[in-house]
């Protein structure tokens, strides 16, 4: 059997085995097995699945962060991504247009940002059908995902994408989960819950242990809510958890009513790339979700200079990453800073050290010895 049909098999059994007391422990065991097989999957060795092997593609980073378009083919990528980029990115009627990773840049809030438009994934494009392997593999190098979907197709084409990236390692919208696993020498698996668990019991615990031949471990979670899944993607440990907007493209082909359904999906936003409709929330929403830090200098005895910020990225936002995103030598020379805005005591100013940290639109005057 190859790693698909094998997959295939564990799936059919755990569909038809009902979730109870007894069947507990082999369901988390099943589990634990799927996520064995996917990881076969993606790891580049793999010799399963048509297009396994095809070369990546290369995308050298720009700017500061990136954002790649996933989505069926024919919803609109290119469409949109010429239009933001002014890089020109083939858009046509047929299915497929874009065979490989095309890369352009914007400008938004004195940031460069690097767009991805990618060829279109089909179903199962995990289990190598297409190239969606290597367009996966791109976007989840990406700082930020836009899931494009043609609203005039079926709106379970959204699930159908998120479960193709999920079987990538790819957690959309979600934070890292709650737990902790630590292996120890002896004792057995040790589990302790700092909060009631909703989702999990002790014996799919034991047995997703267990599969992983963790005998001796202590098992910390502290999440009401996490499932059997976060526990195993905690093991296997080589899960992204990345930002996605899912952009729901083409409704200059639909009616207001349906616009209004459109607008209670969590996460979308509603767009025409050919007709411009609501492009500014669509890049309003991208630059949220990148989670930005615009830092503006201020020279001494003048005034800062609003037209062109640094711009680090949220939780490498200290004022040290700052003085490092100028020049490595200004740390050395560092005596202290004065800092202006949200990150700041007082409205006044504050002096602060190299380990503070700055907040968006904050403005900075460095002192040297
Ligand atoms: N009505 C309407 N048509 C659109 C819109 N955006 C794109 N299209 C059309 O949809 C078709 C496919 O557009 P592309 O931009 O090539 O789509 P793609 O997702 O890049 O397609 P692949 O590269 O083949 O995966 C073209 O005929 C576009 O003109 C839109 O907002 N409204
Ligand atoms: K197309
Ligand atoms: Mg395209």
């Amino acid at each position: 059997m190859t790693t698909v049909q094998k997959i295939k098999a564990i799936e059919d059994e755990m569909s038809k085995t009902q979730k109870n007391k007894a069947t507990s422990y082999h369901l988390g065991q099943l589990k634990a097995k799927l996520a064995k097989l996917r990881r076969e999957l993606i790891e580049p060795r793999s010799g399963s699945g048509g297009g396994a092997n095809l070369p990546a593609f290369e995308v050298a980073k720009t700017g500061m962060a990136s954002v790649g378009f996933v989505g069926f083919p024919s919803v609109g990528k290119s469409t949109l991504m010429s239009k933001l980029t002014g890089i020109h990115s083939e858009a046509a009627a047929y299915e497929f247009t874009t065979l490989t990773a095309i890369a352009g840049e914007i400008n938004y809030n004195g940031a460069k940002i690097q767009i991805v438009d990618l060829p279109g994934i089909i179903e199962g494009a995990k289990d190598g059908k297409g190239r969606g392997k290597q367009v996966i593999a791109v976007a989840r190098t990406c700082n930020l995902i836009f899931i494009v979907l043609d609203v005039l197709k079926p709106l379970n084409d959204l699930s159908i994408l998120t479960n193709e990236l999920e079987g990538f390692g790819i957690r959309l919208n979600k934070k890292p989960p709650n737990i902790t696993v630590k292996r120890r020498e002896k004792g057995g698996v040790q589990i302790t819950n700092t909060v009631p668990l909703t989702n999990l019991d002790q014996d799919e615990i034991r047995a997703v242990m267990s599969e992983y031949k963790l005998s001796s471990a202590s098992v910390a979670i502290h999440q009401p809510e996490a499932t059997l899944e976060d526990l195993i993607d905690v093991i296997e440990g080589n899960r992204v958890y990345i930002p996605a907007i899912f952009v729901l493209n083409k409704i200059d082909a639909i009616s207001i009513e349906e616009l209004d359904l459109l607008y209670k999906i969590p996460h979308s936003v509603p767009i025409s790339s050919t007709m411009w409709l609501n492009v500014d929330e669509l890049t309003e929403r991208m630059w949220e979700d990148l989670n930005l830090v615009r830092i503006y200098t201020r020279p001494k005895g003048k005034l800062p200079d609003y037209t062109a910020p640094v711009v680090l990225r949220r939780g490498k936002c200290s004022v040290e990453d700052f003085c490092n995103s100028i020049h490595k030598e200004i740390t050395k020379q560092f005596k202290h800073a004065i800092v202006w805005g949200a990150s700041a005591k007082h409205i006044r100013g504050q002096k602060v050290g190299l380990e503070h940290i700055l907040e968006d639109e904050d403005v900075i005057c460095i002192y040297k010895k």
